[in-house]
């Protein structure tokens, strides 16, 4: 047992280094180069109020140097001096005549490596006018070695510098894309790390099994697995495909809340469905008329449902009909009904009052659409019912048992129809993002496509008796999750998502 722990220690420490020399080496690679010093304005371009320059590299200290000096007050104070950390109020001069000041603003100085980029780093918040911003970045231009920054080389360069992994980074740019409550408290999770912990500890829990998988091949007679030596690898391997299979095993809440809960408002022409979209987006989206069959194409609105981000499809009347276009409008909405994750099923009150039954209503085939999982029958044009005193009896009577009665007319059922989709959407996909107990769920579709890589390696590894293939089987499981965090391999999924960072990031 000590033997293999020993083992272990050896395994996680040679994987340690070789990831630390995996970031360096990428480091140079790119043609960036650890050499240069890049500025950038990281707040919004335009007029405000403050705007935040940022400098990161080795000639920061430099750079500073030149372009800040003591405000008249600081210069009679004691210790006018930059120190670490601390906010001063400075004059920002121009590098070639420091009696010529730019602005007056505060200087913030972090040496590496305790800084965002790891490296030697400051911020400079000066007056957010345009012409401000613009001659401080020109002063920084003219100093020479440092160059403006890429889209998003910021954090790149903490990446590299081993301050966050590629979850992290991720993270951060869903921090800065999030509209709603949901994917903030989502986002602001994995920005600090708390997803690529959970996969590196599984990482390093795999490096444990390699370790064990060792100690059998130097006790073992032949390089078979020695049924005695590796239980204990085998069990823990057993529990850790279980947890891993459980966070695989999570109806994609996450990827749900990050890109939005996509919602198919479908049924019967006429029944108010553009209205309903109309409502829900706060502005004419959709065109309504009294006319059946007016929308043909989907239209589409993306809006915030109790804190939910939600992105709503408003389609075409379903019905049988002769018309080309509509029959192609009709085949879309069915299938935008297909692939939504929650249906909204309109269908006109009054018709069912009327003595139309719900099959009248909806069509034969189109009935199924009721009994898929998340839909929701709204039956709306509730004002022009006679009154109805208890809803749910009156659904139930009218065969759309649990359908929210609505009139988008009047506004009748309005606030409880958007609890109702805000509790559905919580419920179904929502639990994991408020509760900070529960662990984070799969955001993305590459992490899905590692984590579930790394699975059935995982499980050839438990399938096989061959002690070769077992290790080759570990190793692969153990570079699945390094993908996921960044520490193999992913060199062209960088460069796809540091593109979509603004320039200052
Ligand atoms: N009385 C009443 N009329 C409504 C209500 N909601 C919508 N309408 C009317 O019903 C008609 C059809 O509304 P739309 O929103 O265009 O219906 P639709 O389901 O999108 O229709 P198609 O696009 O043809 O499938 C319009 O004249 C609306 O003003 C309501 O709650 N009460
Ligand atoms: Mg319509």
């Amino acid at each position: 047992m000590s033997c293999a722990l020993s083992i272990y220690t050896s395994v996680a420490r040679r994987v340690a280094a070789r990831r630390f020399s995996l970031s360096r080496q990428r480091w140079y690679q790119t043609g960036y180069g650890a050499a240069d010093t890049i500025y950038a304005l990281s707040t919004h371009p335009g007029k405000s109020a403050i705007a935040v320059v940022r400098i990161s590299g080795p000639q920061t200290g430099r750079a500073l140097q030149l372009l800040v000096a003591p405000t008249k007050k600081a210069e009679s104070a004691a210790g006018r001096q930059l120190r670490a950390r601390r906010a001063v109020l400075a004059r920002i001069v121009d590098p070639s005549d420091s009696s010529s000041t730019l602005d007056t603003g505060v200087c913030m100085w972090f040496p590496g490596p305790r800084s965002y980029t790891g490296e030697d780093m400051a911020e400079l918040q000066v007056h957010g006018g345009t012409a401000v911003v613009s001659s401080v970045l020109q002063a920084l231009g003219r100093i020479q070695g440092l160059r403006l920054a890429e889209a998003g080389e910021f954090t790149r360069r903490a990446l590299y510098n081993d301050k966050m992994d590629l979850t992290a980074v991720e993270g951060v740019a869903d921090l800065i894309n999030a509209e709603t409550e949901a994917q903030r408290r989502l986002a602001v999770r994995q920005a600090q790390g708390e997803l690529g912990q959970m996969y590196e500890r599984w990482r390093g829990a795999i490096v444990g099994l390699m370790a064990g998988m060792e100690a059998s091949i130097d006790f073992g007679e032949e390089e078979n697995i020695e049924d005695g030596v590796v239980a204990d690898v085998v069990a823990a391997g057993h529990e850790l495909v279980q947890e891993m299979r459980a966070h695989l095993d999570d109806a994609r809440r996450g990827e749900i809340m990050r890109s939005g809960v996509s919602v198919a408002i479908v049924g019967p022409p006429n029944s108010g469905k553009s209205t309903l979209l109309n409502l829900l987006a706060q502005r004419q989206v959709a065109i309504v008329s009294a006319v059946a069959g007016t929308t043909r194409d989907i239209v589409e609105a993306t809006l915030d449902v109790g804190g939910f981000p939600v992105v709503v499809r408003d389609t075409a009347g379903l019905r049988p009909t002769g018309d080309a276009v509509e029959a192609e409008g009709v085949r879309r909405a069915l299938a935008a009904a297909q692939s939504a994750d929650l249906r909204i099923c309109v269908v006109d009150a009054s018709r069912l009052a009327a003595g139309d039954t719900a099959g009248d209503v909806f069509g034969g085939a189109w009935r199924a659409l009721l009994r898929q999982p998340h839909t929701l029958v709204v039956a709306n044009k509730a004002d022009l019912l006679a009154d109805v005193d208890d809803a749910d009896a009156w659904a139930r009577a009218h065969g759309v048992a649990g359908a929210a009665l609505l009139s988008c007319a009047t506004r009748r059922g309005w606030d409880a129809l958007l609890r109702r989709m805000a509790a559905h959407i919580r419920h179904a996909w929502g639990t994991a993002d408020a509760d900070a107990r529960c662990r984070l769920p799969l955001t993305r579709a590459r992490h899905r496509q590692h984590m579930q890589r790394c699975v059935d390696h995982m499980t050839r590894f438990l399938a096989t008796r061959d002690v070769v293939l077992a290790a080759e089987e570990l190793r692969a499981a153990a570079a699945a999750l390094g993908r996921i965090t960044g520490r193999t391999g992913t060199e062209d999924v960088l460069d796809a998502l540091f593109s979509q960072f603004c320039i200052g990031k």
